[in-house]
């Protein structure tokens, strides 16, 4: 499903969410979606999925307005932290429910989402722990299958085994059934390699929209005796140096000739996808 949201506003009465936010997504790709905390990453998927009207500019699906649309909506599914959507019954409910909603529900696969996390499908959701909820939420949100599913921050809880079970198997259905998903997510880190495009809102706005791997390549460590390092990185946006004795290591912003930093006797890396978020949003939190 194509995403075109054109100079959108979204207000809280006095509190301005998102201003003048532009993006055009393509669709059938997993989306990174990035931004400290009030950003307004939940603001923008609340529209996208229909939850909230958009206080200005357009939120379009497949060229379709997306509020009141059921039509759409339908096709669109927004799982919240810790199974916030999730909130009647057992989890055999909650499955009866969403597949009375979703035209594209897979039951059989929902059935192994339901063993894979270990769920037991006659408890009642408000009895279970954060985590076995956000499970739940995830199990709902894959076995939609909506040509746009959307998790913001859906593994609130869960372990570290249940989460790479979460990006596993989000992966593995998204390569069997190409769709456009989005991910809001604070464990950079831990989601990065799932991403194929990266958008990073600030204060409302739209900071970057680009390849993951165009981001990380305006990346690089730049590593050697100090004082060359210094000489060489005087004219480049440094994000930041670490020093060891005589040896220095600075993360460069910007693109960066490789060859002329290895003849200045540099070595150059990667830097993580996290450290360039932190410089794009502003820097180290105070
Ligand atoms: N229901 C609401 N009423 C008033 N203000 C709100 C409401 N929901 C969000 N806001 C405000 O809108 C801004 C954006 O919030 P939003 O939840 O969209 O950010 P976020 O990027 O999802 O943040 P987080 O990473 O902390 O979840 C914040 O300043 C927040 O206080």
């Amino acid at each position: 499903m194509r995403i075109d949201v054109e100079n959108l506003r979204v207000s809280y009465g006095e509190v301005t969410a998102i201003e003048g936010l532009s993006l055009a997504l393509d669709g059938g790709k997993i989306y990174g979606l990035l931004g400290r905390n009030g950003a307004g990453k939940t603001s923008l998927l609340s529209v996208l999925a229909g939850f909230r009207r958009q206080s200005g500019g357009s939120a379009l699906a497949d060229g379709r307005p997306i509020f009141e649309n059921t039509a759409t909506t339908r096709e669109i599914s927004l799982i919240r932290d810790a199974g916030e959507t999730i909130d009647l019954g057992t989890v055999e409910d909650a499955l009866y429910f969403a597949e009375d909603l979703r035209p594209r529900w897979d039951a059989a696969y929902a059935k192994e989402l339901i063993d894979l996390f270990e769920l037991d499908p006659k408890k009642n959701v408000k009895t279970m722990s954060k985590g076995q909820r956000s499970a739940v939420g995830v199990v709902v949100g894959l076995a939609s299958r909506a040509p746009l599913t959307m998790f913001d921050e859906s593994y609130l809880g869960m372990d570290a085994p249940s989460r790479q079970a979460f990006y596993d198997a989000l992966l593995a259905d998204f390569m069997a059934h190409p769709r456009t998903m989005i991910l809001s997510t604070h464990l950079i880190e831990e989601v990065s390699a799932l991403f194929e495009e990266v958008v990073i809102i600030d204060r409302g706005r739209l900071v970057v929209h680009s390849p993951a791997d165009e981001l990380v390549s305006m990346g690089t460590s730049v590593t050697g005796p100090t004082e060359q390092v210094e000489s060489f990185t005087r004219d480049l946006t440094v994000l930041g140096t670490k020093k060891l004795g005589p040896t220095s290591s600075a993360m460069v912003y910007g693109r960066l000739d490789h060859a002329e930093a290895r003849r200045a006797g540099l070595e150059t890396g990667p830097i993580a996808m996290q450290e360039l978020f932190i410089h794009l949003t502003g820097g180290p939190a105070s």
